[in-house]
């Protein structure tokens, strides 16, 4: 099949390999030059990895679009919509789309598929597939044992992406019935992974991660429930098992970034020195705006928010979140 890839970031290029390893052909589109130059000198943008000669891309919408009718999503969240409006002034065929990024729109809450539902005319709009799970770039571009999980309102869909990603080397795709925890769990577990973080950069131990990890399991878990999606999700690759991956990891662009925000650098500071993706913060910004509108008890991501967007010391948010009423451990 031809596959156009819309992000030619860190996921994007890699995605691009097991296609290729896959037997697809891909076109990868990117804004940077920069980027599209190195991967057609079969370079990966971001690590030290030559790519296959085939994994080819441009900085041409209209020549991506041309390409095929198959559409992975690997830009930032924050410009989902805005490259999708962009597509939808020249798409006139049916096509699919596949997202692989993982946030949500702080100012709507929407999640991708609500964005790409909202943005492409219906006519072009044969179907939507969120790919998702616990697989760091640096990784898969190894081709390192991955497991992931495609996720649609369409059974048949779903299991036609699993069929084209899976890989019996590395790359095992199981599919779920469950669109809106797949896509929240990928979300949620980014704002925990910032917070884990923070607790690293503070100079707290194990001990505080594993708390983080299990509490915010609990929070990601109250915003599927409340966004319409299933509990038991949030158990699988797509809630925990990317959790734990993203939460613990030097590998985490989030980690990264929620070590410093501990280590008490302003987040204007980080976004400047951290050139990749970083969705967590913003992650917060809109699960902080949800708990306020649904009544969702969100205390740690609450607390992250104040640190974040009010200037709390972290000391004094840490020290907010260990006073609170003691209580069971609810579920
Ligand atoms: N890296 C990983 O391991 C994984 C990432 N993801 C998710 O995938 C998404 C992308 O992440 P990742 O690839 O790591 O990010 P990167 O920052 O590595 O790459 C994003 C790329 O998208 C480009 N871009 C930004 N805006 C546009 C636009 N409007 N049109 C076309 N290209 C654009 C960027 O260009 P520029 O540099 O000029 O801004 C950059 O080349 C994120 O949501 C992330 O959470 C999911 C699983 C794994
Ligand atoms: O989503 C990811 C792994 O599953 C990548 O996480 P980071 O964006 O924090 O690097």
């Amino acid at each position: 099949m031809n596959i156009s890839i819309i992000g030619g970031g860190a996921w994007g290029t890699t995605l691009g390999q097991t296609l290729h390893d896959n037997g697809h052909r891909v076109l990868i589109y990117d804004i940077n030059p920069k980027a599209v130059e190195k991967i057609n000198n079969h370079f990966h943008p971001f690590f030290d990895t030559i790519l296959p000669d085939e994994v080819v891309a441009t900085t041409s919408l209209k020549e991506v679009i041309d390409f095929s009718n198959y559409f992975i999503l690997s830009v930032p969240t924050k410009a989902v919509r805005s490259v999708l409006k962009e597509i939808n002034e020249v798409l006139n065929k049916p096509s699919v789309f596949i997202n692989v990024s993982k946030g949500i729109e702080p100012q709507t809450l929407k999640r991708v598929s609500e964005i790409v539902e909202e943005e492409i005319d219906k006519k072009n709009l044969e179907g939507f597939v969120v790919l998702t799970g616990p697989s760091h770039a640096e990784e898969v571009i190894l081709r390192k044992l991955t497991l992931l999980v495609s996720s649609s309102k369409d059974q048949k869909l779903s299991e036609q992406i699993q069929l084209i990603f899976s890989n019996e080397q590395y790359l095992r795709v199981y599919t779920s019935n469950d669109l809106i925890g797949c896509e929240v769990g990928g979300a949620v577990k980014n704002a925990i992974a910032v917070i884990s973080g923070a607790c690293t950069g503070l100079g707290l131990g194990e001990n505080a991660r594993a708390a983080v990890i299990t509490r915010g399991i609990i929070e990601i878990i109250r915003v599927v429930e409340i966004m319409g999606g299933k509990k038991e999700t949030a158990y699988g690759l797509t809630g925990i098992g990317d959790l734990i991956v993203t939460a613990s990891s030097e590998n985490s662009r989030n980690f990264t970034a929620g070590k410093k925000i501990g280590q008490g650098i302003p987040v204007d500071q980080i976004y400047a020195e951290q050139k990749q993706t970083i969705e967590g913060i913003r992650t917060i910004e809109a699960m902080y705006h949800l708990a306020k509108e649904y009544n969702v008890e969100l205390p740690m991501i609450n607390a992250a928010y104040d640190i974040i967007f009010n200037d709390l010391p972290v000391k004094e948010a840490l020290q907010n979140l260990l006073s609170r009423d003691l209580k069971s451990e609810d579920f």
